[in-house]
C-alpha cells in the first residue's frame, strides 16, 4: 500500500520471544520488503551506544571513556576490526566483533551489545520459523548464529558533516539480519526500483536482511529480500552529526564451524554456495571505493 508520505513499511514487535505484526499479513510483506520496524523492547537503555556514537571519534581526553577510539585500528584488533575513516563516503566508522567488546567497548557499550545481538536472534529465529527450511537445519544453515557460533558485530557511523561525499554507499547488509539504531531521516531502500526514506519511529529499531539470508531462501517456499540502501549527503543543519549504530549477525569466519554460505532447494536440503569469508571481503571492499556499489 502507498500512503502520501511514503511505503507503508511493516511494524513489529517481539511478544513471548516471537515477532508480532501489526498486519495479520505483516511479516510475509516484511520478507518481501526487506526492512521493517520493531519496537525497542520495554527495558531497553540506549545512552551507551548513543554517547560512543557521538564521542567516538574525538580525540581522546582523560576524563571521557568514550572518547578516543582512533587507534583502535585493523592492525591492532585485526580484519574488519576498530576504526574506518572511510575516503568515498561521509561515514566513518568503528567495528567491533563480539569478542572484542568487553576489552575495548565502555562496560554499558559491551552490554548494550549484547542486548542487541540477543534482541537479533530473537528477529532471526522468528523468521526461520517462517520459511519450509527444518529446524533442525538452522544452525548450520546459519552458519552457528543460533548456538553463539556466529558473528556478532556492533558498527557505529558518524556522518561527518564537512566531508563532501555520499553519506554511505549502496549496499546490501552481508549477513542474517540487522538492527539498526538511528535518529535522523537519510537512510533510503529500493524497492520496486524506486528509492524510498526510512525515517526513524521513536521507540523502534529499523530490522533489515542481509545477503546471506537472501541466498538461503532465494530458492524457498518464502524467498527473503536484502533490499539495497544507502545514506545520502548530510549536510550540516546546525544540529547534532547524523549518527546510527547496528547489530550485525553473520556466520562464523571460523571454517571449522562453517563451511561458508548455503542455498536452501526443497527437496534437495542446503547446498553449499561459497565461503563467507571471501564474500564478505567482496562486499566490503566494493561498498566503500569510489565507483562500486555493495551489491552481489
Ligand atoms: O545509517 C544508516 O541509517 C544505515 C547504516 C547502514 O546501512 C549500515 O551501517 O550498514
Ligand atoms: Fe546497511
Amino acid at each position: 500500500m502507498h500512503h502520501r508520505n511514503g511505503w507503508d513499511w511493516q511494524r513489529a514487535q517481539v511478544r513471548d520471544g516471537r515477532l508480532d505484526f501489526r498486519e495479520p499479513d505483516g511479516l510475509d510483506r516484511a520478507l518481501r520488503d526487506g526492512f521493517f520496524f520493531v519496537d525497542q523492547p520495554p527495558d531497553t537503555d540506549l545512552t551507551g551506544g548513543d554517547r560512543f556514537a557521538r564521542s567516538f571519534y574525538l580525540p581522546a581526553d582523560s576524563g571521557d571513556p568514550y572518547r578516543g577510539f582512533r587507534g583502535w585500528d585493523e592492525q591492532r584488533l585485526g580484519k574488519h576490526q576498530g576504526y574506518f575513516g572511510r575516503d568515498e563516503d561521509q561515514t566513518e566508522q568503528f567495528f567491533l566483533s563480539s569478542a572484542h567488546w568487553k576489552d575495548v567497548y565502555p562496560p554499558e557499550v559491551a552490554d548494550q551489545a549484547a542486548r542487541m545481538r540477543d534482541f537479533a536472534l530473537v528477529v532471526l529465529r522468528s523468521v526461520l520459523a517462517r520459511l519450509d527450511l527444518p529446524e533442525s537445519q538452522w544452525d548450520t544453515a546459519t552458519g552457528g548464529c543460533l548456538s553463539g557460533r556466529g558473528t556478532y558485530t556492533l558498527t557505529f557511523n558518524h556522518f561527518r558533516p564537512q566531508v563532501r561525499a555520499r553519506g554511505l554507499n549502496v549496499h546490501k547488509d552481508s549477513g542474517w539480519v540487522t538492527v539498526l539504531r538511528s535518529t535522523e531521516p537519510g537512510l533510503e531502500v529500493l524497492r520496486d526500483g524506486e528509492w524510498h526514506p526510512i525515517n526513524p519511529t521513536p521507540g523502534a529499531f529499523i530490522v533489515n536482511f542481509g545477503c546471506a539470508m537472501e541466498i538461503l531462501t532465494a530458492q524457498s517456499a518464502t524467498p527473503v529480500s536484502a533490499v539495497a540502501h544507502r545514506v545520502g549527503e548530510q549536510n550540516s543543519r546546525g544540529g547534532p552529526d547524523r549518527f546510527s549504530y547496528a547489530l550485525f549477525v553473520d556466520s562464523s569466519l571460523d571454517g571449522e564451524v562453517s563451511p561458508g554460505m548455503f542455498r536452501y532447494e526443497p527437496g534437495r536440503g542446503l547446498v553449499l554456495a561459497g565461503r563467507f569469508d571471501e564474500f564478505l571481503d567482496r562486499i566490503l571492499g566494493n561498498t566503500y571505493r569510489k565507483d562500486t556499489t555493495g551489491l552481489y
